[in-house]
């Protein structure tokens, strides 16, 4: 909400939300950014415990980011392989207060193991209640199930470690690679070009707009760099997936990526029907089920080179049981050689099994940590598209961004910001988006805005629409006088009649 006070405060300037800034440059970026990331990591270990400062279990506890007195009740394989154990509490039916999320990454160490001790396994948290959690391990612990159990929650440093990465790539100067006439339009030292003829096009989606089709040309038409705005339910999705549907029948390969998991699975689920060929990379334990059969480890698992790994490793199970029974010194020698050999292969099968995946998807779609990930080392794309791009870092935006010569970005920066934890470090600027950095330097040279709304009524949306969007937002008929009383079993009464109700709150807070 803060956005909407500055930008309002400020006069409805059109699309900038801070005062014009002077653009920023590779080297000042890189600069700048080193060490608020390090403020950034630091802040977050300090409220986990495990790595770092916070080594005290009992502040850990209180603070909620350690689970004490667990029993593992179930265990099960699911996941594709991964093993889901669930675990509840041996003191009362209800788990004491926590700060445990889906999605966290958490240790599982023996309830009495001292506080920098190994645990018995790593995961990430897959479903939580009020009586139990359930976390998913690559490999099933193996001992210490019986015994009495505590969780810890753990800073993700995987993260700091890939945007650190990307800044030293972006340091060393981007002359090379997929993203190396890109960098040089996003610091502002060579202008964005468009094509020279208006791209027409025959929409997938029948029901766009003219706002959401005018944008989808002119994202066809860029050729380094688009930001599509999209103020709240006008659609901004909705045209992300049909600019992705128009450039895969261009032949293009995508790189899809948000900030969140829930925002990857949303584009996955609204592509699917469309037969594209995609693949969602990330771990199981973190997709949306309806979107699993997408996701690269359901894809690896049909492939050919996966059931040939499957079938090396049921051979070497073979070879071990030969290898315990045989006493002679030679024969033991053969058989761990050829065990050699065999790791090897079921290695070199999986990763090709992998890269057969990457290499004919025409959409590969991940969070934009998940971009970093190893598996895409050798790959670019023609296009990299990053939706809720004002709700991310600028360097979250890096990892994906080197790997692709074009990009789009959707969001509105005149909405929620990023979420920082360090507040030096969203003082000195770590919270300025990459989206509103451009929106600032090239402003509607490569901007387009969505102007129909499809959510509110239109008494609710004209105060955001005057105060933040110039008042170019309209509200389509089939919302814009809708009540509550107008849905599904509600009753006419004076509390779902009033469309806006104005509460002055002062005194009460
Ligand atoms: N051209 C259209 N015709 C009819 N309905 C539409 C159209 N475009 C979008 N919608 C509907 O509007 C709603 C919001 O769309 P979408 O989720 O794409 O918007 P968004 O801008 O990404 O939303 P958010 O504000 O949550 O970011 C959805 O229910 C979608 O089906």
């Amino acid at each position: 909400m803060e956005r909407g006070k500055k930008a309002a405060a400020m006069g409805k300037k059109g699309f900038s939300s801070s005062p014009a800034m002077p653009p920023m440059s590779l080297d000042q970026f890189v600069s700048t950014m080193a060490p608020l990331i390090d403020m950034e990591k630091e802040a977050e270990i300090s409220a986990s415990v495990s790595s770092g400062a916070t080594r005290n279990l009992e502040t850990a506890q209180k603070r909620g980011s350690a689970i004490f007195n667990l029993k593992c009740v179930d265990a099960q394989t699911g996941l594709m392989g991964k093993s889901l154990l669930e675990f509840q509490s041996t003191k009362g039916d209800v788990l004491p207060a926590h700060k445990f999320g889906i999605h966290d990454v958490v240790i599982l160490k023996p309830n009495k193991a001292d506080s920098g001790s190994a645990g018995l396994g790593q995961g990430v948290v897959y479903r939580l209640k009020d009586t139990s959690i359930t976390v998913a391990f690559d490999d099933m612990p193996e001992d210490g199930l019986n015994s009495s159990l505590r969780l810890e929650k753990v800073a993700n440093e995987i993260t700091y470690r890939r945007m650190k990465d990307a800044l030293i790539q972006l340091s060393k100067g981007v002359h090379k690679g997929p993203a190396s006439d890109l960098v040089p339009v996003l610091f502002g030292e060579r202008q964005p070009t468009v094509a020279k003829k208006d791209v027409t096009f025959t929409a997938f989606n029948s029901n766009l707009d003219h706002s959401q089709k005018d944008a989808v040309s002119r994202a066809l038409s860029s050729k380094n760099v688009f930001l599509l705005h999209g103020p709240p339910g006008t659609g901004k999705t909705t045209t992300v997936v049909e600019i992705i549907l128009q450039e895969v029948k261009r032949g293009s390969k995508i790189l899809a990526c948000a900030a969140s998991n829930i925002a990857v699975d949303n584009i996955v689920e609204r592509l699917v029907p469309h037969r594209v060929k995609l693949v969602r990379l990330g771990h199981p334990a973190r997709l949306l089920p309806q979107v699993l059969d997408s996701a690269l480890d359901a894809q690896v698992l049909r492939g050919d080179n996966s059931s040939l790994a499957n079938d090396i490793r049921k051979e070497m199970k073979a070879l071990n049981g030969k290898l315990l029974k045989t006493k002679d010194k030679n024969t033991r020698r053969e058989i761990q050689k050829e065990l050699r050999t065999l790791t090897k292969e079921e290695r070199k099968r999986q990763q090709l099994a992998v890269m057969d995946v990457i290499k004919t998807a025409d959409v590969v779609l991940t969070t934009l940590t998940g971009a970093a990930t190893r598996k895409l080392d050798s790959t670019s794309f023609d296009l990299v598209i990053i939706d809720e791009a004002a709700q991310a870092l600028e360097i979250a935006c890096w990892m994906p961004l080197l790997k692709g010569s074009r990009c789009i970005l959707a969001g509105d920066h005149l909405q929620l910001p990023p979420t920082i934890q360090s507040v030096e470090a969203e003082k000195k600027g770590l919270g300025r988006t990459l989206f509103e950095r451009l929106a600032d330097l090239y402003g509607d040279e490569v901007t387009s805005m969505l102007t129909v709304q499809y959510r509110m009524h239109e008494l609710i949306m004209n105060w955001s629409s005057k105060e933040l969007y110039d008042s170019k937002i309209d509200a389509h008929p089939s919302v814009a006088a809708h009540a509550l009383y107008d849905l599904e079993g509600a009753n006419k009464s004076t509390s779902t009649e009033a469309t806006l109700l104005l509460v002055d709150i002062a005194g009460y807070i």
